[in-house]
């Protein structure tokens, strides 16, 4: 259950430096399932000061971190939808990604050009966005010209009521307004989600500032302008410095922070990007412990046990007895399992058990 976001933005505004120091800093080709992507997926390993820890207490022969994919894809241009550009013929690319990363340039610089010929994010954003909403308009007219026949003649209220769904996407998105703004019912949300519009996927806003700008964004009117729209949006913001990214992507862990140190940034730019599509995606972490290996798992927020237990393997699912959970700060703090077993702290847990974000966990199952 790899994390998806698809990169989109105007042409030459920082996704491939984005996205590079997303290649270069990209996890050990044998160290996630799957291994064999398309070249245009990066993959970063999320960072986890938790399973730092858990190595240390544990010396297990194996580590592994969740990973985060990132789909980069050609710049889009105001027109893309109506053929201008090459942008949209990738979209389709990004149609199965769980969210948006939205990279606007937020940096002058005479000689690095921009299509629109000057630097205004809020005028980018909108454009890309109305190009997400005319991509998706286009999908629901394709739908309804497959739906619309079938519910005159057969008036079956399944059709009908998908009629009434796609009549209300098409006529939201007409206006040039999100997909996610519409509101829908149980039933239809069903609907929605088999379309995998681009414009109900959660935005995260990469405000790409340059090597002054990042050290204090909140003082840059780019940024305060990108800031300001993203949160009428409901959408998030990152400032970052792509460039800095990438030459960040190369270094050891303790290079890292000893640059960042001595730029005054506190963290690196693409762990906050990490961190907020956690956010906006409801999803948190568990831990699995032992001397083999130590390992993060990322589940949606709410979900019990069992369907925990199913990202692990689809039979500890089947054959799920309970789990046996401590908290990582137990084992932060006692250092042994033993000692978490003795303090009383080893919870046994049963199918109806909501995991919680930084649950350590075995499951006991019988198949
Ligand atoms: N934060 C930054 N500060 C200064 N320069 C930057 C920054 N980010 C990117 N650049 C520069 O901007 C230029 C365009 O960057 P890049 O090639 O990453 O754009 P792009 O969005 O991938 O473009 P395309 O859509 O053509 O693929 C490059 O010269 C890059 O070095
Ligand atoms: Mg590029």
């Amino acid at each position: 259950m790899s994390l998806t976001a698809g990169i989109v933005g105007l042409p030459n505004v920082g996704k491939s430096t984005l996205f590079n120091a997303i290649t270069n800093s990209q996890v050990e080709a044998a160290n996630y399932p799957f291994a064999t992507i398309e070249p245009n997926v990066g993959v970063v390993e999320v960072p986890d000061h938790r399973i730092d820890r858990l190595v240390e207490l544990f010396h297990p022969k194996k580590t592994i971190y969740t990973t985060f994919e990132f789909t980069d894809i050609a710049g889009l241009v105001k027109g893309a939808s109506k053929g201008e550009g090459l942008g949209n013929q990738f979209l389709s690319n990004i149609r199965l990604t769980d969210a948006i990363c939205h990279v606007v340039r937020c940096f002058d610089d005479a000689n690095i050009t921009h299509v629109e010929n000057s630097i205004d994010p809020v005028r980018d954003v909108e454009i890309i966005n109305l190009e997400l909403v005319m991509a998706d308009l286009q999908t629901v007219e394709n739908r309804i010209s497959k739906v619309e026949r079938k519910a005159i003649t057969t008036k079956t209220k399944n059709a009908l009521e998908e009629m009434d769904l796609l009549n209300k996407l098409k006529a939201v998105l007409e206006q040039g307004q999100p997909a996610r703004s519409v509101e829908v019912d149980d039933e239809q949300a069903a609907f929605l989600k088999t379309y995998n519009l681009l414009s109900t996927k959660p935005v995260i806003y990469v405000a790409n500032m340059d090597e002054e700008g990042i050290v204090d964004p909140e003082a840059n009117p780019y940024y305060q302008a990108l800031k300001a729209y993203a949160e009428k949006d409901n959408a998030q913001i990152v400032p970052l410095c792509a460039k800095i990214e990438e030459d960040l992507s190369s270094l050891s862990a303790e290079e890292k922070d000893e640059f960042l140190n001595d730029l005054g940034l506190p963290h690196s730019g693409l762990d906050a990007l990490i961190q907020k599509a956690y956010a906006v995606l409801n999803l948190q972490t568990f831990l699995t412990a032992g001397a083999d290996e130590c390992r993060a798992w990322t589940f949606k927020k709410g979900m019990k046990a069992p369907e925990c237990a199913g990202i692990i393997h689809t039979d500890f699912q089947r054959g799920f007895i309970r789990a046996e959970v401590y908290s990582f700060d137990d084992i932060d703090e006692l250092e042994t399992e033993a000692a978490i077993r003795e303090a009383g702290r080893l919870r046994l847990e049963g199918k109806d058990y909501v995991m919680q974000d930084g649950d350590v966990v075995h499951f006991r199952f019988n198949v």
